[in-house]
């Protein structure tokens, strides 16, 4: 794991080393002060005033200026480093999103949203406290090797109660660490239902119902993880008041009982309690910050979990390989292409289909038979489980798939519209306005400097420029899954009867999915989807 973070943060071993040598310089310069402190205190006890006191001052002073340089120096670092791991977090996890496969991200759309929001957060948290924490740590240490220096019988007693104190703690930081971890697995359920509130605004607000329900069920969630999170900081807080307790009854016990029962010198419990009490500051730190630790460990292992998934299914992809070229198309040809979403659930295939440059290639079928599916598949957004490739008679390997991806230009049924036309490098203007103005919204949209003046349209004119941007890509083949279906008659008959032999014209090859009977006859083939089979009709009947 923290392999992983390193590589995250582009840490170096050097700085890891020098950030943790430095810390511990801070913890040990602080406890100089209290050294210094005690003999001053000493020599003021016995002899009433403070020998070389030039010296001591030059050295207090040393000590102050050391300590806060250090301590600037540590802060700047960690900011820089904490800033450099919460957007270099995000950037890397969005990278690979960018990357994975279509499937992995739907699975892990709740995960991601809750790792860059909450673990982002809770890891930069956590970052911030290290300097802190480990000079604390290291400053409590020397402490105790003091406090045994000064009188072994004192610091026995307060071994005993810091070692019960801190058992109890051990043990209530691992209940606290679960119910953090109880908490945090809710997130993922938190964040579906916000979702489900975003994308179902309309819904909502029309059935008010539905709305009473989402809040009462993201209610259940809010409430279980709080009562999760509360849970853990109470339980962090009572050890916390029982240690502090516990500390006070040993300074009690100090001034009053030391001399009488354990012997020890006034100037010894004097030096003593000051060593103590000035440990407190650093207790408490260390004790506040293992709260935070604990939720960034819990975030760390999160985002460990979902950058090893998403590097091991985006192994030998890169992004520039997914930058299309320009490739040849004369003929494709899959050969009993076959996927599957797992074991018993729905599968396609064998499938055989031939794409001949030029041609119109029209399938239909019933609701849930494939289609998509089947054109998740060919245009290997899904991976195919078996079968083989053909691109101009030559048979594609895994390497050259991506060529095949690259003739490909979709437009899904759930297309998306970006409003930047991301995928093309310039836009040839003049062509652009030529199909605004063929797909009838040149009184609506202008398209200037790679971008469309507004995607603020219905969603026939949006699936109008949806389509215009798929031809602006170039790419040899359009794929259109139920394109039609949101457009008008008029406009569909002219699309079918003018647009398509335009585009045939202009060297596109159509592949498309249409319940438009009325208009098979304007395909070269037609087939048929049923059950995951792709079947060829050979006589295309239309109801004209
Ligand atoms: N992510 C998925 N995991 C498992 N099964 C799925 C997944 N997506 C779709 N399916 C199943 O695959 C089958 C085919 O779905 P597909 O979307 O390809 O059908 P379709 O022919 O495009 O349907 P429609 O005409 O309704 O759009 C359905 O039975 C569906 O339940």
């Amino acid at each position: 794991m923290l392999k992983k973070i390193k590589t995250l943060t582009k840490i170096s071993n050097v700085e890891i080393i020098a950030y943790s040598l430095l810390s511990m310089i801070l913890g040990i310069t602080s406890f100089s002060f209290v050294i210094l402190l005690n003999s001053m205190i000493e020599l003021l006890l016995i002899n009433g005033y403070i020998e070389r006191e030039s010296f001591y001052l030059m050295t207090f002073i040393g000590i102050i200026a050391l300590f806060f340089t250090l301590k600037r120096v540590l802060s700047g670092g960690i900011i820089n480093l904490s800033q450099e791991i919460y957007w270099n977090v995000r950037k890397t996890i969005i990278n690979q999103v960018l990357k994975a496969p279509l499937r992995k991200i739907i699975e892990n759309k709740d995960q991601v949203y809750s790792i860059l929001t909450r673990d982002v957060g809770n890891i930069t948290s956590g970052s911030l406290l290290l300097i802190d924490f480990v000079s604390s740590i290291v400053l409590v240490s020397c402490c105790f090797f003091y406090m045994a220096y000064i009188s072994l019988s004192l610091f026995l007693i307060s071994f005993t109660i810091i070692f019960i104190t801190v058992g109890i703690y051990l043990i209530r930081n691992k209940k606290s660490h679960e119910k953090f971890n109880n908490s945090r697995n809710l997130e993922k359920s938190f964040i579906r239902l916000f979702n489900s509130i975003l994308n179902g605004t309309k819904e909502i607000n029309l059935n008010p119902i539905i709305g009473q329900k989402l809040s009462a069920k993201i209610g259940n969630i809010i409430n279980n993880a709080r009562s999760h999170d509360k849970g853990a900081l109470i339980g962090y807080l009572n050890t916390q008041v029982m240690g502090q307790i516990l500390f006070y009854f040993l300074i009690t016990f100090i001034v009053f009982y030391s001399s009488s029962l354990l012997k020890v010198s006034i100037e010894s419990s004097i030096s003593y309690i000051i060593v103590l009490m000035y440990m407190l500051g650093p207790i408490g730190m260390i004790m506040t910050a293992v709260p935070v630790m604990n939720k960034t460990f819990i975030s760390l292992n999160k985002l460990n979990n979902l950058m090893t998934e998403l590097e091991i299914v985006n192994k030998n992809v890169n992004v520039e390989e997914r930058v299309s070229k320009q490739v040849e198309f004369n003929k494709l040809e899959f050969e009993n292409y076959c996927f599957s979403y797992g074991k018993d659930q729905f599968s396609i295939g064998p499938i055989n289909l031939n794409i001949n440059k030029g041609e119109v290639v029209f399938i239909y079928g019933g609701n849930g038979s494939g289609k998509t599916t089947l054109f998740n598949t060919i245009l290997n957004i899904y991976h195919p489980n078996k079968g083989k490739v053909k691109l101009n008679d030559e048979l594609c390997n895994l390497e050259n798939l991506i060529n095949v991806k690259s003739l490909f230009s979709p437009v899904f049924s759930d297309f998306y519209l970006f409003e930047e036309m991301y995928g093309i490098d310039n836009v040839d203007t003049k062509r652009a306005q030529e199909y605004l103005r063929i797909f009838e919204i040149d009184k609506n949209v202008t398209i200037l400097n790679n971008k469309f003046s507004t995607i603020d349209l219905s969603v026939g004119q949006r699936k109008r420029l949806a389509l215009i941007n798929a031809l602006l890509e170039n790419k040899p083949i359009i794929v259109l899954d139920e394109w039609a279906a949101d457009q008008d008659p008029i406009f569909r008959q002219k699309f079918y009867k003018k647009i398509i032999p335009y585009l045939l014209k202009n060297g596109f090859t159509i592949l498309a999915v249409t319940h438009d009977d009325k208009y098979y006859n304007c395909a070269d083939r037609l087939y048929k989807m049923e059950y995951g089979h792709l079947i060829e009709v050979k006589e295309i009947v239309t109801l004209n």
